[in-house]
């Protein structure tokens, strides 16, 4: 097997480190798990990772799990990722500071973490899964009728998604901002703005917002935290989310043919990375995901060019097994430019395993009109990071425009692709009123 780098808080070339105290990622600083001073309501992780008993997914460990747990066919590391245990509220105390650069330290290392479900999660949850179930048991006729010209939410086929000029077999719900017909932006014809087409019936739009509501809050708890490891003033990464783009994949996996989950005949979903800022999942217990983590040397900036089907079979993956009443999140491409890709957007992929797999995928994002700017000051612990001399010289990027490019690039057959192109409506993307947000909301764009 090559053997893999892995960056810890190395510095990388572009990064212009003040006060260089460089500690190891894995060894976690006391920092990390002081509780802030006379708060009782301050929050720890729940499992810190002891410096002395090393995380297994660092391993380099290579094991071959029993059958009707990772997919057959694939070989991988078992992960073992950090859990948290979220606030409620992020106040900015030590203990919100500690947690945060445990965070950040987590997807440094591994590219992805687990936070804990409260029981009121549980049951959103529960619901949600429900109604995904009863959503996929529909006839096909019934489920193809699920499609909206002008936004991407609907049903999706399997085989439908392409995923680096691959069919992928997910069969797909995805959830969008479900905007009326009358809605100025749908409209004015805006891209990827419309109804949510949901199925009558079985429940599912109700169940559906309950459960990215709660998800939605926990993202800003999240970026929250984010911000106050990063030393960022409150608000630095939450004011792009104002009215945020948040939407997600309500997923289906078939249980896979005689290719071994891999290939044309039998893929889950090839390697990818997601858009925006972070993605919060919940699987059931099957297990299917891969994530790959930061290597050194591997920098994909999929907001320029598509990373999609990078490394889909190479050596160094991590498996994710599932993991009772656990969200996982990892990062998006807009985190990645924003943190001039000290925090990097988490290559994935999707194995197809002996039986169906049911996962529902939460994608926490920036508003669509926002144009997202790096960040040119931050740091992490002891560790300054400046991007003053070395910042792009470009005008940032614009999630909308990334965001359709992906949704158009995945579904180039769909209907709404097609109305997108023939109403020539991609060119809106690039006005000022569809880069723009609130000036009350985003400053300086
Ligand atoms: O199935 C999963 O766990 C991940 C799905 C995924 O990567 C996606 O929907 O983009
Ligand atoms: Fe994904």
């Amino acid at each position: 097997m090559r053997s893999l780098t892995r960056p810890g808080l190395a510095r990388s070339a572009s990064y212009q480190f003040k006060n260089v105290t460089v500690a190891l990622a894995r060894n976690m600083s006391t920092e990390a798990v002081a509780t802030s001073p006379g708060s009782a309501v301050c929050h720890l992780p729940t499992s810190m990772p002891a410096s002395a008993a090393p995380n297994p997914s660092l391993s380099g460990t290579v094991v071959k799990v029993q059958k009707g747990n990772m997919p057959p066919g694939f070989r991988a590391t078992v992960g073992n990722f950090d859990t948290f245990e979220l606030p409620q509220h992020v106040t900015g105390c030590a203990g919100d500071v500690a947690m945060g650069r445990a965070i950040i330290q987590a997807w440094r290392r591994d590219g992805i973490l687990q936070f804990t479900m409260t029981p009121e999660q549980k049951r959103l949850r529960d619901a949600a899964f429900s109604a995904s179930k009863r959503f996929f048991k529909l006839p096909y006729q019934e489920k193809a009728r699920c499609v909206d010209d002008q936004s991407y939410a609907g049903y999706i086929a399997s085989g439908e998604e392409i995923t680096d000029g691959v069919a992928d077999y997910s069969e797909i719900f995805t959830v969008t901002k479900d905007l009326p017909l009358e809605d100025q932006r749908v409209q004015a014809g805006w891209p990827c703005h419309g109804p949510c087409p949901w199925p009558t019936r079985i429940g599912m739009k109700n169940a559906m917002k309950a459960y990215m509501d709660e998800l939605a809050r926990c993202g800003e708890v999240l970026l929250g935290l984010t911000e106050a490891g990063l030393g960022l003033e409150p608000g630095a990464l939450t004011k792009y989310t104002a009215d945020g783009w948040h939407h997600s994949r309500v997923l289906r996996f078939p249980a896979r043919h005689q290719t071994n989950g891999k290939g044309k005949e039998g893929r889950g979903i090839g390697s990818h990375t997601d858009y925006g800022l972070l993605v919060i999942s919940a699987q059931d217990n099957v297990g299917g995901l891969f994530v790959r983590p930061p290597y050194q040397g591997e920098d994909y900036a999929n907001w320029k060019s598509s990373a999609a089907g990078m490394k889909e079979n190479d050596e160094g993956w991590v498996y994710v097994p599932p993991q009772d009443d656990c969200f996982t999140v990892i990062l998006g491409d807009m985190m990645q430019y924003l943190t001039n890709s000290f925090l990097k957007s988490t290559p994935h992929k999707v194995g197809l395993n002996n039986a169906e797999r049911y996962t529902i995928a939460y994608f926490h994002e920036p508003n669509f009109q926002a144009v997202v700017k790096p960040i040119e000051d931050f740091s992490n612990g002891d560790q300054s990071v400046s991007f003053h001399e070395d910042a792009e010289q470009d005008n940032g990027v614009h999630y909308g425009t990334h965001f359709t490019n992906m949704f158009m690039r995945n579904y180039p057959d769909r209907i709404t692709t097609k109305r997108l192109i023939e109403e020539n409506r991609y060119p809106l993307l690039a006005t000022k009123e569809l880069c723009t947000m609130d000036a009350n909301r985003v400053e300086e764009l």
